[in-house]
């Protein structure tokens, strides 16, 4: 039963009295508790600590979709939306899931799929939450035994990292992608003197350049459409602690003169706001692209990358480090075995070898997804070859460990086919980070995805 101080799980924007009432209707009988407003602005008023999604129509008076995504990126970045567009909003409506919904339906819908996608986005939800609460609680434990480190060229990595450590210069992290940057700046936080205090996060291209500019520096009530209320930004959160910029290669190039000023002059002020504000962090950045290049191009101002590493820190990819894989593997193994509470599983020894020759483009996290996946099909314990995906076999079943041999004689629309799907694998359907990795746009990918979709 629906109590007067509950707040609703689902909250529906929809101008429509009828389509409003239904979806409210159909909710109920799900024994979804929903509540609903004719507008964005006052359905983002109801929304609650109990809210766990949000049903969002495109075109409403005042606050249309739009205006209302920015809001809950800004306010409730948690919380999934789902767009509710009308069939002649498709180009809307990709513009809505760039803006971080999570789906969209077109009008008229069936009640079914509707509310597939809904339970779909409450599961979401929690394990954003969940992922959130790990993230604190590995925040407050990383430690030099949390990171696998047994060949010599990690084991030279971990000893410079810990006596940099206590220092407070800033550190730039080098190396491809998914190598442990993140878990190596987690480390160094860990270590230094500032390990009592936030490690706070920031991932350069996860946001659009408003989104993120606010995101680091906050900003006043009123500084933009969507800014009702005063927001703390990252510096000012992780405040005696440290600050990690992921992929610091793609901040946007006018805001880079901000982060500047807080390397030299340790402050900065928040969008709209007037007063000087000082930022007591210790700035980590990574990055996995070649400076010299963005340097060139005029992208990466020359002064503040040179700010940056004044302790510069390179992590080695997986396949130069091979020795690592099996170790690596184990203690995978051994968290993924913990949590489902269940004996140790293990490699067996053909998978092992399989592992040694494989390239591991996508590096430890590429093998823990990989791990994480065969683990689930997995009998008696083992993983044996028949549960590894079917292009992980293909990619190794030639005796090569690079790709190259089977991508010979392959029609090229199904090498850029399976470059595009299992890149987006890879980066967990991310397709922004996949168009980056890809060196194409967004808007390429998705069009690919979508041609793939009818074939
Ligand atoms: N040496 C290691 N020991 C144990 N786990 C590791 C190690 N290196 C990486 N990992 C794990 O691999 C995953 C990827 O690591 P991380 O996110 O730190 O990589 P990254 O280099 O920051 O990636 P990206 O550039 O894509 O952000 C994480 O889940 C991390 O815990």
């Amino acid at each position: 039963m629906m109590r007067g101080h509950q707040s609703p799980e689902l909250v529906v924007a929809e101008d429509s009295n009828t389509a409003r009432n239904l979806l409210l209707l159909l909710a109920k009988q799900r024994g979804v508790r929903a509540a609903g407003a004719a507008d964005g602005e006052s359905a983002m008023k109801l929304i609650g600590h109990e809210t766990k999604a949000v049903l969002l129509d495109l075109r409403m008076p005042g606050w249309d979709g739009f205006k209302s995504l920015e809001y809950m990126a800004l306010n409730h970045p948690k919380i999934p939306t789902i767009i509710l567009s009308a069939a002649d909003q498709a180009a809307e409506a990709v513009r809505a899931l760039k803006l971080g919904a999570v789906d969209y339906l077109t009008k008229p819908f069936d009640p079914e799929e509707l509310f597939a996608v809904v339970f779909k986005a409450f599961d979401l939800y929690r394990m954003r939450e969940e992922n959130e609460n790990l993230r604190d609680a590995v925040g407050e434990s990383a430690n030099t035994e949390d990171m696998v480190a047994v060949s010599p060229g990690m084991v030279a990595l971990m000893s410079k990292a810990r006596k940099i450590a206590p220092l407070d210069s800033s550190v730039l992290l080098t190396g491809n992608s998914g190598v442990g940057k993140g878990m190596l700046a987690r480390m160094i936080h860990s270590l230094s003197g500032r390990s009592s205090r936030p490690f706070v996060t920031v991932s350069c291209p996860a946001l659009p350049r408003e989104l993120l500019e606010s995101e680091l520096f906050g900003h006043e009530k009123g500084a933009f459409t969507g800014a009702v209320k005063r927001r703390i930004g990252k510096i000012e959160s992780a405040a005696g602690g440290t600050l990690f910029l992921d992929e610091i290669g793609d901040l946007p190039i006018d805001l880079q003169p901000k982060i500047l000023n807080v390397l030299q002059d340790r402050q900065f002020q928040r969008v709209g706001g007037e007063k000087t504000i000082q930022a007591d962090v210790r700035l980590i950045a990574a990055t996995n692209i070649d400076f010299a290049a963005k340097i060139k191009e005029g992208s990466f101002r020359e002064d503040l990358f040179y700010r940056l590493s004044v302790i510069p820190l390179e992590v080695p990819s997986l396949c130069d480090r091979r020795d690592e894989i099996g170790p690596l593997a184990e203690k995978i193994l051994g968290n993924i075995s913990q949590r489902r509470n269940c004996p140790q599983i293990r490699l067996s020894p053909e998978v092992f070898e399989l592992f040694q020759k494989y390239d591991w483009p996508g590096n430890v996290r590429e093998l823990e997804n990989v791990l994480e996946r065969c683990s689930a099909f997995c009998e008696e314990g083992e993983i044996t070859l028949a549960d590894l995906p079917p292009e992980f076999n293909q990619a190794t079943s030639k005796g090569s460990s690079s790709s190259a041999g089977y991508l010979a004689g392959m029609p090229l629309e199904e090498v850029i086919r399976a470059a595009i799907e299992q890149t987006l694998e890879l980066c967990q359907g991310n397709r922004a980070e996949t168009a980056r990795r890809l060196g194409i746009s967004e808007k390429s990918v998705y069009n690919k995805l979508k041609a793939y979709a009818n074939t």
